[in-house]
């Protein structure tokens, strides 16, 4: 009876899956050797998430990939682009369309302009195309992608349901990933990073104490003109009685993750989130052994347990039932279930 009185009240579900990073070679494992990954099996559990999915009682509206969808071994392996196409026909299973974030895997196998002309280029699900509800007046003077500027960012936002917007953002804007040499963000970047790690190996965090490990190449932050972008969708969205969530590769929030994983500006972002009533939850990937934690502005701050690092018998996927005052994440294997209350004050 009360499963029957929750669906009632149930406004929409959709899904979670993060880090897959498929790749058509033999278990390897971790910079550490202290987790094995199971580039092959990858594609097994995600056939197996998507088979789960397609078979829930109720659809979920829309599925979110996190990034890191194939793994950097296949630059090596010169197959980025048939491993990219392999995963690809996999999500044309999705029941329902498929939100893609960027991870530094992705820039391990591509540039920037091959993404943007890739299937991994969802944006046309965004910014009031398909599922907006009228709202499309935030569109046209908010969109950050000027296909003319080299240093433009990757993220959109959509409203699935009244009064719910999701915001997909690019935590490598500022990166030395990803991004031409002779461009103004690169070079900002290896600034930052060379100036906060005196490695040889800038993925190395050897002698950095605490959350100043987050300075290392595999890691990137937020240019001032996305955290603009940001700011602008959310203070309509506050004026809107929206719920918020912001989606990003890396973790923002210290207490969601190992330091070794976290955006670089991630007090810069945290301000921007903490300045709007409208932001519920933050789910990121990246630390492949997820996270959570609710801050004290009652964002909840969701690190998924990553695909790749899942033995073939588990699972890392999961189910986001949205009610008017909580999500519920249906985790299944190494995710766990969770409720996610919205603050009473949102
Ligand atoms: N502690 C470390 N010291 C030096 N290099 C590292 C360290 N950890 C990771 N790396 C390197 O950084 C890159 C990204 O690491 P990886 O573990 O593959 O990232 P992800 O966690 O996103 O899968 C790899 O080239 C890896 O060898």
């Amino acid at each position: 009876m009360e499963t029957e009185a929750a669906e009632v009240n149930l406004c929409f579900t959709f899904g979670v899956i993060a880090d897959i990073q498929y790749a058509d070679t033999e278990n390897g494992f971790n910079y550490s050797r202290t987790r094995e990954r199971y580039y092959r099996n990858s594609l097994h559990l995600l056939r197996s998430a998507l088979h789960e999915w397609n078979e829930e009682v109720i659809t979920p509206r829309f599925i979110l990939q996190l990034g890191d969808i194939i793994d950097g071994c296949n630059s090596q392996l010169k197959s980025s682009d048939h491993a990219l196409q392999v995963v690809i026909n996999e999500f044309a299973k999705s029941p329902s369309p498929v939100h893609h974030i960027w991870g530094n895997h992705e820039f391990y196998n591509f540039n920037r302009e091959q993404l943007l002309n890739s299937a991994l280029n969802s944006k046309h699900l965004g910014n009031g195309k398909l599922f907006d509800n009228g709202d499309s007046n935030i569109k046209s003077d908010l969109d950050p992608d000027d296909p003319n500027d080299p240093d433009a960012f990757y993220g959109y936002h959509f409203s699935p349901f009244p009064k719910f917007r999701f915001i997909l953002t690019d935590t490598y804007d500022l990166s030395v990933l990803g991004r031409k040499k002779d461009s103004k963000k690169y070079c900002y970047s290896l600034q930052k990073l060379k100036s906060n790690n005196r490695n040889e190996n800038l993925n190395s965090p050897k002698g950095l104490d605490g959350l100043n490990s987050r300075f290392l190449a595999f890691n990137g932050g937020f240019s001032q003109e996305q955290m603009e972008w940001l700011n602008k969708i959310l203070t309509f969205s506050d004026n809107n009685q929206e719920k918020v969530t912001v989606i990003g590769h890396l973790p923002v929030h210290p207490y969601s993750t190992d330091p070794m994983c976290i955006a670089w500006n991630y007090d810069e972002i945290l301000s921007v989130l903490h300045a709007h009533t409208s932001v519920v939850c933050f789910i990121a990937g990246h630390d492949h052994d997820g996270g959570y934690y609710l801050d004290d502005h009652g964002i909840h701050h969701l690190t998924l347990e990553g695909v790749i690092e899942t033995p073939p018998e588990s699972h890392a996927f999961g189910t986001i039932r949205v009610y008017e005052d909580r999500m519920i994440l249906k985790g299944r294997g190494r995710i766990s279930e969770r409720v996610l209350h919205f603050d009473k004050h949102k």
